[in-house]
């Protein structure tokens, strides 16, 4: 697993390695433009003219040092210098001597701009440019020069590396600086990032906006030991597959879970018909539906494998409810905010809460869970809120219920907040709930209220209707199936976010729920001969 770091955490470490190492940071500064310009050489072997934009700070100077060694290569290079180079003081300063200081060959181009010539130039005979303009010490909106640079920048049909963060993210979230409602960002194909990765680097834009990530950790082989706590820890698919329950080649379906998902109340059948679609086609024996009657039919013509049971009222709903004989239970999808949903919703928690039958609630679950935010949920419950959610039930108060009656939360954070604040926000609803908390968007967050892991990423393909009910239906699947809720929690998320991927393709709309619960399948599979 990857720790990810605060921006401060990472000065911290930095400070203790080179005190540590008996270095200065000058050192690390070398080291970070010297791998970078490895990275480089590596990724775009073909680029000789390189253009680095530097501005104030040491990312300007780690961009300096990789000038140094262009030119030392037999490069050409043209630096544009927002802050001009006789005002660097410290670092950056001794890197600026230090490029001086090499001889060149005659022929070699080495030119400097600053800020109003490179906007008046032609740069288009560049083959590489390199953004070392700002890194982590970005605070507030860019500055106009920046703005104006970045733009021209990212005009430019060439091959774009980062130095340790693309200008304009903030290291620590992952948003992005605007202007008038505009991204201003340095479009990176690939970022070196270097000592260890910043929590933002799993989140937000910056998964739009760094291309591939490449750690350089400048010999700090142990972020870990320097006494700063990660905030989170990223992982992928390979880390995880261990965790999908083993499938023996002999038993039956009572061998292999049975999952029970509960939703689709009147005209709102789709959500949990895909929610248990999921559960069947990613392993679950047997899979049952309880849904409002009136969308039984489309339940059952789109998938007679599953058990549909329908139900009109609540007192219908009472005689369905034996729930000892499920393993997982995933509620919520479509349920609808009627007062039937409401009689359900407190039935089914309460019933649950005397078993230790694990609970995944979606969608109107959570609704209601934010009305009723003191019934305790069954043991290791799993809450999959979107930002939108994440606020409901972040907002919501005991005194909802009891002091005031069904009345809406008075919202005090609202959805900027959650996407600023991805892992505190899943920390403390999961502390809140007593709960697993996945937290979904770009970068899925999911929290037991102590440890945070970020998992999958971000695709535009990710942004239609029903993905969110498959991942309920997966999650709940792979509990019944035998997983611990924590295990499936991580491992259906990045099943979830690989067979988007895949199912998506080159495509970046249109792409369906019940595409990707194909995919999901498929992925299962996969893993399966893997790890058998
Ligand atoms: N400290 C260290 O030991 C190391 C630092 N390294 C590099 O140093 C970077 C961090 O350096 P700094 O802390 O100097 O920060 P930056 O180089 O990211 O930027 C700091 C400068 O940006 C200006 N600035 C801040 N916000 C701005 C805004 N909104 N618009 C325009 N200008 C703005 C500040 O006035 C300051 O001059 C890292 O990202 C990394 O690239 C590497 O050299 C590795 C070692
Ligand atoms: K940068």
């Amino acid at each position: 697993m990857q720790p990810l770091f605060s921006v401060d955490s990472i000065k911290k470490i930095e400070r203790n390695f080179a005190k540590q190492e008996g270095i200065e940071l000058y050192e690390l500064m070398q080291r970070a433009g010297a791998s970078a310009f490895e990275q480089a050489r590596r990724l775009w072997p073909q680029a000789g003219h390189w253009l680095i934009a530097t501005g104030a700070g040491n990312n300007a100077g780690d961009g300096l040092v990789v000038a140094r060694h262009a030119l030392l290569a037999g490069f050409d290079v043209t630096l544009v210098a927002i802050k001009p180079y006789r005002e660097f003081r410290g670092d950056p300063e001794k890197a600026w001597q230090e490029l001086l200081s090499i001889k060149k060959d005659s022929h070699q181009r080495f030119d400097i701009l600053g800020l109003e010539q490179a906007l008046d130039t032609d740069l288009s005979s560049a083959d590489l440019v390199v953004d070392a303009l700002l890194g982590t010490g970005v605070k507030g909106a860019l500055k106009d020069e920046y703005c104006q640079i970045l733009e021209r920048l990212n005009q430019l049909s060439r091959p774009k590396l980062a130095l340790d963060i693309p200008t304009g993210i903030y290291a620590d979230s992952g948003l992005c600086s605007t202007k008038n409602g505009k991204d201003t960002v340095f479009q990176a194909d690939a970022t070196v990032s270097f000592v260890a990765l910043k929590t933002g680097q799993r989140l937000n834009q910056a998964l739009q906006y760094q291309g591939e990530l490449i750690l350089e950790t400048l010999g700090v082989r142990h972020a870990l030991s320097f006494g700063e706590e990660p905030e989170a820890y990223g992982c992928n698919l390979q880390q995880l597959k261990e965790k999908l329950p083993t499938r023996h080649d002999v038993g039956s379906k009572f061998d292999c879970g049975h999952a029970l998902l509960i939703g689709g109340g009147a005209h709102l059948g789709g959500a949990v018909i895909l929610a248990a679609s999921a559960a069947l086609k990613s392993g679950a024996g047997m899979v049952s539906g309880w849904i409002h009657h009136s969308q039984q039919a489309a339940g059952l013509s789109v998938c007679p494998e599953i058990m549909w049971r329908g139900y009109n009222s609540h007192s219908d709903f009472q005689e369905l409810a034996d729930l000892s004989r499920y393993q997982a239970v995933g509620f919520g999808p479509g349920l609808g905010r009627d007062s039937t949903a409401e009689q359900i919703f407190l039935d089914v928690i309460t019933k649950l809460q005397a078993t230790d039958i694990p609970c995944v609630l979606d969608a109107d679950g959570l609704y209601w869970l934010a009305k009723y935010t003191s019934v305790p949920l069954p043991v290791q419950s799993v809450l999959t809120p979107h930002a939108g959610e994440a606020c409901r039930l972040l907002n919501a108060q005991e005194e909802d219920v009891f002091s005031t009656g069904r009345i809406e939360p008075q919202l005090s954070v609202d959805t900027a907040y959650v996407t600023q604040n991805r892992i505190k926000v899943a920390q403390t609803l999961a502390k809140k709930y007593s709960a697993i908390c996945v937290l979904k968007g770009a970068g899925t967050v999911i929290s037991d209220g102590e440890q945070a892991l970020v998992l999958a990423g971000a695709h535009p393909a990710m942004m239609t209707a029903g993905l969110g009910d498959a991942l309920t239906g997966l999650i709940t699947s792979f509990i019944a199936q035998g997983a611990k809720p924590w295990d499936a929690a991580l491992l259906a998320t990045e099943i979830h976010y690989e067979a988007a991927l895949s199912v998506a393709a080159n495509r970046r709309r249109g792409v369906t729920a019940s595409e990707v619960i194909e995919g999901c399948s498929i992925l299962v599979n996969q893993l399966d001969q893997v790890i058998n």
